[in-house]
Order: C-alpha cells, then sequence, then structure tokens
C-alpha cells in the first residue's frame, strides 16, 4: 500500500507524516461489513426518449427492464458529464476518463481539457519546463504536433492545438508539421473536411508569420496511433511510420486530396478507420518526417489513447515494434499520461492529481478487491478508477484480470464483444469467497455504439443485458449487493437530435444522421440484492447527484462511512425498517 502521508515542509526539508489511522473509515451503523459488492459499470449506456433509436430500447432488455420497474426507490438517474464529471461546461458530453475518475474518486476534479485551457490562456503554458524543452527546436529544426484533430473535447481540441501552433510561431518556431489523426468518432462522421479547413487556415495565418507551417500526415483514429492498453501496436506502428518516417501506402499533395481520393475508392470509409497517408511535395518526397533534433508534441490531453506512442516517442529501450532508426527528438506530451511510469517525461501541463481513491481507501480497510474488464475498456476499471494510477495498491487484497479484445476488427462486426466472459468471470469472483468488491466494464454499449451501426449496437446491448443477468443471479447466490451504472451515454441515442425537442434532426436531404459519439444524457444507477438491508433506498434530496456521488454509495455497501470530502452518498435509511 502507498501514499496517504501527509505532506509538508519543514525548514525546507520535504516530510511526509504517514498517520495510521488516516485511511480508518468508520463503520456504518445500519449496512454492516462483509457483504459481498458487486460493480457493473455499463460503458455508454444513458437514459434517452424511448425512440426507434435508442439503441437500448430497441433492444430486448428483460433484465434491465425488471430492474426499473420493480424497484423505484433503488432505481435513479445520474449526471454523467459537463461540470459533474470536470469538464469545462454542460455542453461537453461524458467520456470514459472523466466517468471513471469520478466513479473511483467520489469527487470531482477539473480534468485535462480545463487544465490545458487554464494554461494557454493564463500563458503560464508557455513558462513550463515542458515548453522551455521543446523551445530548442524552434530556430533551426521542425516542431512537430500530432493529435486528434477535431472539438469532441474528448481527447483533443482543435482550438487548443490552433493557440499552441500560434503561441510557438509567437516565440520564435520556423517550421512547423501537423500529423492529424481523424475523429469521427467524438464528432460526426464525415466531419473530418471540416476540421481540415479550419487547420489549413490556421497554418496560413502561421506562415503569414514567417513560420513554414504545414500538415505532413495523417490516419483515421482507430487505424492510426491511438490504440489503448496495448490492443494492438500494429496500429500504432502504421502511425511512426507515416509521421516519423514519411513512409505510407498512401501519398498526396494535400490532406484534403487525401480525404477525397481515398473517400473515392471506397465510399464507405469513415473517418475514424482512414489508412495512414502522408503528404509529399513536388518533388515526391514526404513534407515533414521527423528528424534528429526536431521536437514532437502529442496535442491529446487524454492518457489512454496516447500512452503507447508516447512509449514509443519517449522510451530508449521499446521492443514493441521496429522503429528503425530512432530519430534524437525533444518529445513532449500536451498532459503527463501516466504519472507512475513518468511518460512522458516532458509534458507542456501538469494532470490532474486525484489522490485517495476509494480504491485506496477499500485495501488500506481490508476490503478485497477483484475488477476486471476485457482489453479496450481494461485500464478504465483499473488505471482510471484509480485515479490514472498504474498497478494495483495491494498485491494481496487486489486482483485485476483482463480478457482479451477482438483485435483488428470494427466492433459491430462482433457486438457480443466479450460481455458473457467478463460476467462469468466475475461470478466466479464473486462466489470463490475471495473478494469482497468485485468490479466490472461492460464494453458493447459504447465500443459498438461508437461505430454507428444501429443493428450491431442493439445486438450489444441484448448481449449486455444477460451479462447483468449473470452477474446478478451471482448476487443473489451469495446474499451480496449489486451496484449497476454508467460512465455516460452512447448507445441510446444512435441519431442525432435537436438538443431542445429530442427529436431527430433531418438534412437537406431529408435523412436523419447518424451518431457515434457520446450523449450528455444521464445514466442509470440501480442498487438491490438480498444483502441491502431492507429500508436501504435512494435519497431524494440529491437530484443533480452525478458519477461523484457512486464511491461514497457502495463504500457504505462494504459496511464504512465515505470519508469526510467524498461528495455525499446517495443513499438513505428509512428509520421505520430498522
Ligand atoms: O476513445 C474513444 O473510444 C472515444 O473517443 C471515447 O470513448 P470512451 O470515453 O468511452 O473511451
Ligand atoms: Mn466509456
Ligand atoms: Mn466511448
Amino acid at each position: 500500500m502507498t501514499g496517504g502521508g501527509l505532506n509538508f515542509e519543514l525548514r525546507g526539508k520535504k516530510i511526509t507524516f504517514e498517520h495510521p489511522h488516516r485511511w480508518k473509515l468508520r463503520h456504518h451503523p445500519v449496512m454492516r461489513r462483509g457483504k459481498r459488492v458487486m460493480i457493473i459499470i455499463l460503458d455508454g449506456w444513458g437514459e434517452q426518449i424511448a425512440d426507434e433509436y435508442n439503441g437500448i430500447h430497441v433492444a430486448a432488455t428483460p433484465t434491465m427492464d425488471e430492474l426499473k420497474k420493480t424497484a423505484p426507490d433503488r432505481w435513479r438517474l445520474l449526471r454523467a458529464h459537463g461540470l459533474s464529471v470536470g469538464l469545462p461546461s454542460w455542453e461537453d458530453m461524458g467520456n470514459s476518463e472523466v466517468g471513471h475518475n469520478a466513479l473511483g474518486a467520489g469527487r470531482i476534479f477539473t480534468q485535462g481539457a480545463g487544465l490545458v485551457d487554464v494554461a494557454l490562456s493564463s500563458g503560464k503554458l508557455y513558462e513550463g519546463a515542458g515548453f522551455k524543452y521543446i523551445m530548442s527546436a524552434f530556430a533551426k529544426n521542425t516542431v512537430h504536433f500530432m493529435g486528434l484533430l477535431s472539438d469532441g473535447g474528448v481527447h483533443s481540441r482543435s482550438d487548443q492545438l490552433s493557440l499552441l501552433m500560434k503561441g510557438c510561431a509567437e516565440r520564435g518556431a520556423k517550421r512547423m508539421r501537423v500529423h492529424i489523426l481523424l475523429d469521427g468518432r467524438d464528432v460526426a462522421p464525415g466531419s473530418a473536411p471540416k476540421y481540415i479547413d479550419i487547420l489549413e487556415k490556421d497554418l496560413a495565418g502561421i506562415r503569414k508569420m514567417g513560420c513554414d507551417a504545414m500538415i505532413a500526415s495523417g490516419g483515421g483514429r482507430m487505424a492510426v496511433t491511438m490504440d489503448r492498453y496495448e490492443n494492438d501496436w500494429g496500429v500504432v506502428k502504421k502511425g511512426w511510420d507515416a509521421q516519423v518516417k514519411g513512409e505510407a501506402p498512401h501519398k498526396f499533395p494535400t490532406a484534403g486530396d487525401a480525404l477525397k481520393k481515398l473517400k473515392e475508392a471506397d465510399a464507405k470509409l469513415d473517418d475514424q478507420y482512414f489508412p495512414p497517408f502522408v503528404i509529399v511535395g513536388s518533388d515526391g518526397k514526404p513534407v515533414g518526417p521527423i528528424l534528429d533534433n526536431d521536437a514532437v508534441v502529442s496535442f491529446n490531453f487524454r492518457a489512454d489513447r496516447m500512452v503507447m506512442a508516447a512509449k514509443a516517442f519517449d522510451l530508449e529501450k521499446f521492443d514493441k515494434f521496429d522503429r528503425g532508426k530512432m530519430p534524437k527528438i525533444k518529445y513532449a506530451g500536451m498532459l503527463q499520461y501516466d504519472a507512475d511510469l513518468d511518460l512522458p517525461k516532458h509534458f507542456l501541463v501538469a494532470p490532474p492529481l486525484i489522490e485517495k481513491t476509494s480504491g485506496e481507501y477499500l485495501v488500506h480497510n481490508y476490503v478485497r478487491t477483484w475488477a476486471c474488464s476485457e482489453t479496450v475498456k481494461f485500464g478504465h476499471v483499473t488505471f482510471v478508477w484509480n485515479g490514472n494510477r498504474s498497478g494495483m495498491f495491494s498485491s494481496s487484497l487486489e486482483k485485476y484480470v483482463e480478457i482479451p479484445s477482438d483485435k483488428g476488427i470494427a466492433f459491430n462486426e462482433k457486438p457480443e464483444m466479450k460481455a458473457i466472459a467478463i460476467a462469468e468471470k466475475a461470478k466466479e469472483a464473486l462466489l470463490s469467497g475471495k473478494f469482497d468488491h468485485v468490479r466490472v466494464n461492460i464494453a458493447n454499449g459504447d465500443m459498438v455504439g461508437h461505430t454507428g451501426d444501429p443493428k450491431a449496437t442493439v445486438i450489444g446491448c441484448e448481449t449486455v443485458d444477460k451479462a447483468v443477468k449473470i452477474m446478478l443471479d451471482a448476487v443473489e447466490e451469495v446474499k451480496g449487493i449489486f451496484l449497476i451504472t454508467a460512465d455516460h451515454g452512447n448507445a441510446e441515442d444512435m441519431v442525432k437530435r435537436n438538443l431542445k425537442t429530442g427529436k431527430p434532426v433531418v438534412n437537406k436531404q431529408g435523412k436523419t444522421e447518424v451518431l457515434t459519439s457520446h450523449t450528455c444524457n444521464p445514466v442509470p444507477c440501480i442498487i438491490g440484492g438480498p444483502g441491502l438491508a431492507k429500508g436501504v433506498r435512494f435519497r431524494k434530496d440529491l437530484p443533480e447527484a452525478g458519477l461523484a456521488n457512486v464511491a461514497s454509495t457502495f463504500i457504505n455497501f462494504h459496511g464504512f462511512h465515505a470519508p469526510w470530502d467524498y461528495e455525499p452518498t446517495l443513499v438513505e435509511y428509512d428509520e421505520k425498517e430498522k
């Protein structure tokens, strides 16, 4: 077990004082210790008008329907977007990182998007060590920017890229190259040309400032660079080859041409799956390979899909693929993506410091934890849940299990994903009696929802329901307690809607538009199980509660009062039932 000390300075020295009772939680007067608790996170499972565009509603979900119908005081909605999860505005949809951070930490922390906004607007970013580090390339070499080009606000924001590039030009950068990753997942499919136009205008403005600036390479985020949790290193290698070596199967004079020609060749190609391409000059040579003494900035603030690339760029020893001749570069992340691994070593903005998470409290109070998901969400219920912290708090009290995800396919091809396998493993863990806290993430609503394929999404949601049933049966068998919730919406909205009326938007061609992104919808939170004392029900005085209120709630289920600084518990006890 680590951390938890009181840090202070005494006559210039850093002192850490470990208070023995710092982690001890008070016993709850009503909810007793020793119950087995199952926490089920349904990724991308929000609440929306029950119509034909709601993938969850269209799906047959008898288990989830029954829970909603039969225990009204144990079913409620929670906020999972905007300020309730530390994002800059209520217009920001939720996402896995901020959602799982709030769920695991029991408090709301200002997240990467907001921290970068402040660092840029205050100018603090330009005073930091990370910026000074990349500045060495300004006068004679190239500064490369690599990241997701959209205003989705989940992994990155194009307005932040634009400000950062201008800031670099104002401070003397003479040559810039941008390596773009097309989105179509956090923003509308087919919207990539719009973001390229904006970027090209920005670059033209920067050229007027005397800086040679242009796009150098590109590709869709799911095919190039932005893999996560080491599911497929081939994706990162494709990015490396295009960005660093200037090698890709497709070469074009501009990014606009790349989009046009590749789409002409395959009309079904979505932004997120575009193959890698490089931009070449009239001599046929790539305009922006990464060379010795160049600086590289990955401008995504979110970690999960940039950590793998960061390893390739930052680590001296690296064996995941052959990097070829490694250029001597100055690499910095917009944020540090993994503080425990010190990755990357250089960064422009310090990440949120999320400490004293529920997972750490549980081990200090001898609650044995088992956490599981399939690869594509594995870090969500471990690393992100624990406040972006690698590894376990206690190897004797915790076990984390990863079920390998399917590789190299879009998830509408196998919408069942690994939901049943995760449920079976969770059941085994609960029945084993070796764990008190069993926590899973079931990915289908989100991963299949992102493909924008309504039929596959329905199959995905039906599989989720079956998985939930398996786990609830196990809870029944051990007389345990369950808590089901979600990290944000996705599958409940397969169409772009008018935000005021909730009606689908019809475009000029008279068609509705597919929604591949998350939503701003609330998510359900459901509690129950034979182990939950009879009078325990949701409080009525927290109508605006959000994901950060969940941790106190399950800490109660384990028999403890929550830490004093956590958001309040969602439950109360009916005195008459005592
Ligand atoms: O990374 C992704 O797949 C999407 O941008 C966001 O999805 P997530 O927040 O559910 O991971
Ligand atoms: Mn998610
Ligand atoms: Mn998602």
